[in-house]
């Protein structure tokens, strides 16, 4: 997690929607490292999540489900409104609080496939930025694209680029690029959990334990990325490292290249961007 330069305090902020992105970067937001403008309001559908933040003194929760004003009264006297729901709701909300955004509020959608454009069209005034997070940003250790749409000013970028920051690494793109940003760290943790799930069951396959299976995979999988994390070294040079010459490694390896793994991810990477098209054209 990076924490913010001494002068910087996040505005005051509301989030429509606190499930699996929302909620690790609300998760993020609380750090006792981070100076933001308190409270934090955010709204769920279901009472019953917003009744988890009962008693704290940080965040006040609307339900939509019960309250047909919860989103209009969270974003209220927010500087900041962050857009955390599916993609398909997104002009929905924002048609919904519209009248209480004040000319000049910094409006972040996390949404795949919806451009600034369209959430502009919604609320004219509101400077529309895109960021495109990810899941570990619950633990402080996301990856974050940033991108504003012409209604943003530089500085409405860099505010929004310093919220992510309280939950990770941040980089500032265009619009055009957050469809890849998406398709390579947006999405990414899923494509390693599925090289986990494959591994396990791999493992079981030759006779482990589901206990031992876990220990093997996950602990290889964690220890690695913490290797190439703090080692600095280039990921093919860790890779060899592990590979011996006339060794084991170097069969598996030539198997697994055999599958032409650049074509599959290309292909893959292809088919989350279309994916964020379709969704972009409301399909
Ligand atoms: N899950 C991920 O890894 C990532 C998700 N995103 C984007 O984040 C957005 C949210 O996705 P998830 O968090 O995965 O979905 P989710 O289903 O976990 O969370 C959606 C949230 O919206 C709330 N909600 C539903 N209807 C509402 C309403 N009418 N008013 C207010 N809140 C309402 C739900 O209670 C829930 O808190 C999507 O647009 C997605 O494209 C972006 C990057 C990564
Ligand atoms: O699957 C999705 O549509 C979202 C966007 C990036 C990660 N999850």
């Amino acid at each position: 997690m990076t924490t913010q330069p001494e002068t910087a305090t996040l505005p005051r902020t509301a989030m429509i929607g606190v499930g699996s992105m929302g909620g690790a970067i609300l998760a993020g937001l609380r750090s006792p490292d981070v100076r933001i403008a308190l409270p934090i309001t955010v709204t769920t559908n279901s009472a019953a999540s917003a009744a988890e933040f009962d008693g704290a003194s940080d965040v006040v929760a609307y339900a939509a489900e019960t309250d047909p004003a919860a989103n209009q009264t969270a974003v209220r006297d927010a500087e900041l409104v962050m857009l955390a729901v599916k993609p398909w709701m997104i002009a929905g909300v924002a048609k919904e609080i519209a009248a209480e955004i004040a000319p000049g509020t910094i409006v972040v959608s996390v949404a795949a496939g919806v451009s600034c454009e369209q959430i502009e069209a919604e609320l004219p005034g509101a400077q529309v930025v895109r960021a495109m997070p990810n899941t570990p940003s619950h633990l402080g250790r996301g990856v974050t694209g940033v991108a504003g749409g012409t209604s943003a000013s530089a500085e409405a970028v860099e505010t929004v680029r310093q919220l992510f920051e309280t939950v990770g690494d941040v980089i500032v793109v265009r619009e055009d690029q957050i469809n890849d940003v998406a398709a390579v760290s947006g999405s990414g943790p899923a494509y390693l959990f599925l090289y986990v799930e494959e591994m396990t069951a791999a493992a079981l396959r030759r006779g482990f334990t589901p206990e031992q299976a876990r220990v093997l995979v996950n602990g290889t999988v964690s220890g690695s990325a913490e290797l190439l994390v703090q080692s600095g070294e280039e990921p093919a040079q860790l890779r060899r490292n592990v590979t011996s010459p006339k060794g084991t490694t170097e069969q598996a390896v030539l198997v697994l290249q055999d599958a032409n793994w650049g074509e599959l991810f290309d292909r893959a990477l292809a088919a989350n961007v279309r994916r964020s098209e379709e969704l972009q054209r409301g399909e």
